[in-house]
């Protein structure tokens, strides 16, 4: 990253007439979609909690730490300053970790403008609580569920900010919401749709890191593509089965936040999810897989909660519990494979039962 002197924060420039919008998180992900909303016209405040990596941003359009050799758009801000970065914004964007979000959200509280749509770029499920990140948002801003918003979808970072084309889904119970949303969150390369199914919109997100992680595990063991297929094929199912169970449409799960993320995760090595089952099935501990990935991988945390969500709801997860194992060590990743999500006794299994 380049040296520049603590004191040279360049100011924001605001375009007349533009919509304010803040995203929250500089990693791969918030930088990724400030530079989408940017490019869609809007004035974005992207928040950095590290004010180096906020001057880098603001001053030389670049995020050398996530997205080496993109670069961002001139309407595109950043402050590691939070007042600075939601003041006025009509629109808030949270792209934090998952287990980190409780404890920004009680940092920015009283900052966010009244009314404005709070929107959820995470996928995972807070640990302990079990919750959704909607949840913990509507908890912690005391905000009517109307008000929040859900983005989700195949969206792998790298390829956005390199202006690939792709789609994304914006929920929220309330549609002119959802609406509002997708229409800031659009750019020649990147078209927003619409549901209003959060649930299934965030369980989808959620629940693909898992496969992804399983699929990483027979790469990295050497299996070849019937074993990944069967994998994601037998995940949809079981992705399906517990949202279904927990309130979503099944529809959503062939959709752009089911299938179409399972799809581009579970395919990709730009996925930290697929990395980090690809390091366990080359043999790497758990232990040794969090210390050499130096982002977040979600599927990691998620593994607990979403196994006791499952209990609760009476759901087996089969692949689900095979990748807990591996991660707790009980279990060899060579052995995690398709045919071995049934104990025996209950075969065979119609295919379609959930
Ligand atoms: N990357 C992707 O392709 C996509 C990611 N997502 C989701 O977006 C969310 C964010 O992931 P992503 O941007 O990829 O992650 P990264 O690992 O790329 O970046 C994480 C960001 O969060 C910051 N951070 C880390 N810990 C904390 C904390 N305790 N409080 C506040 N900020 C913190 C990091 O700051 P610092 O640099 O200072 O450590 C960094 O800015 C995840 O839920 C992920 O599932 C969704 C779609 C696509
Ligand atoms: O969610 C993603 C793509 O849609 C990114 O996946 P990873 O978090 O596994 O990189």
């Amino acid at each position: 990253m380049r040296n520049v002197p603590t004191n040279t924060v360049p100011l924001r420039i605001i375009t007349p007439g533009a919509r304010r919008v803040a995203v929250l998180g500089a990693g791969s992900w918030g930088t990724t979609f400030a530079k989408v909303l940017a490019d869609g016209g809007a004035d974005v405040s992207l928040w950095a909690r590290r004010a180096e990596l906020a001057r880098e941003i603001a001053e030389s359009r670049r995020n050398s730490d996530y997205l080496p050799g993109i670069d961002l758009p001139p309407n595109l801000w950043a402050s590691s300053h939070l007042r600075e970065v939601l003041d006025t914004s009509e629109m808030v964007f949270l792209s934090v970790p998952s287990q980190s979000l409780r404890e920004n959200l009680r940092a920015v509280r009283e900052m966010i403008p009244a009314g404005v749509p709070v929107v959820s770029l995470m996928k995972g499920v807070e640990k302990g609580t079990r919750y959704r990140m909607s949840e913990v948002i509507a908890q912690e801003l005391d905000i009517e569920p109307g008000r929040i918003a859900v983005a989700s979808g195949p969206n792998l970072a790298l390829e956005i900010a390199k202006e690939q084309p792709t789609a994304i889904v914006v929920s929220s119970s309330d549609p002119q919401t959802a609406s509002q949303v997708a229409v800031a969150a659009h750019a020649p390369y990147l078209r927003s749709f619409t549901n209003n199914d959060v649930i299934g919109t965030e369980f989808g997100g959620v629940l693909k890191n898992l496969i992804a992680v399983a699929v990483g595990i027979v790469d990295g063991v050497g299996y070849g593509e019937n074993t990944k297929a069967s994998i994601i094929t037998r995940g949809l199912a079981e992705i399906t089965s517990f949202a279904v169970a927990s309130g979503a449409r099944p529809e959503t799960m062939s959709g752009l936040a089911g299938l179409g993320d399972l799809i581009a995760t579970c395919g990709s090595p730009l996925s930290r999810n697929n990395t980090a089952g690809r390091l366990l099935g080359q043999g790497y501990s758990f232990e040794d897989v969090v210390r050499r990935m130096n982002q977040t991988a979600e599927g990691l945390s998620s593994v607990a909660p979403v196994l006791e969500l499952a209990d609760g709801l009476g759901v087996d997860m089969p692949i689900v519990r095979q990748v807990a194992e591996v991660l707790a060590g009980t279990m060899s990743p060579r052995d995690i494979a398709p045919h071995l999500t049934t104990d025996g006794d209950d075969l065979p299994q119609d295919e379609h039962q959930r």
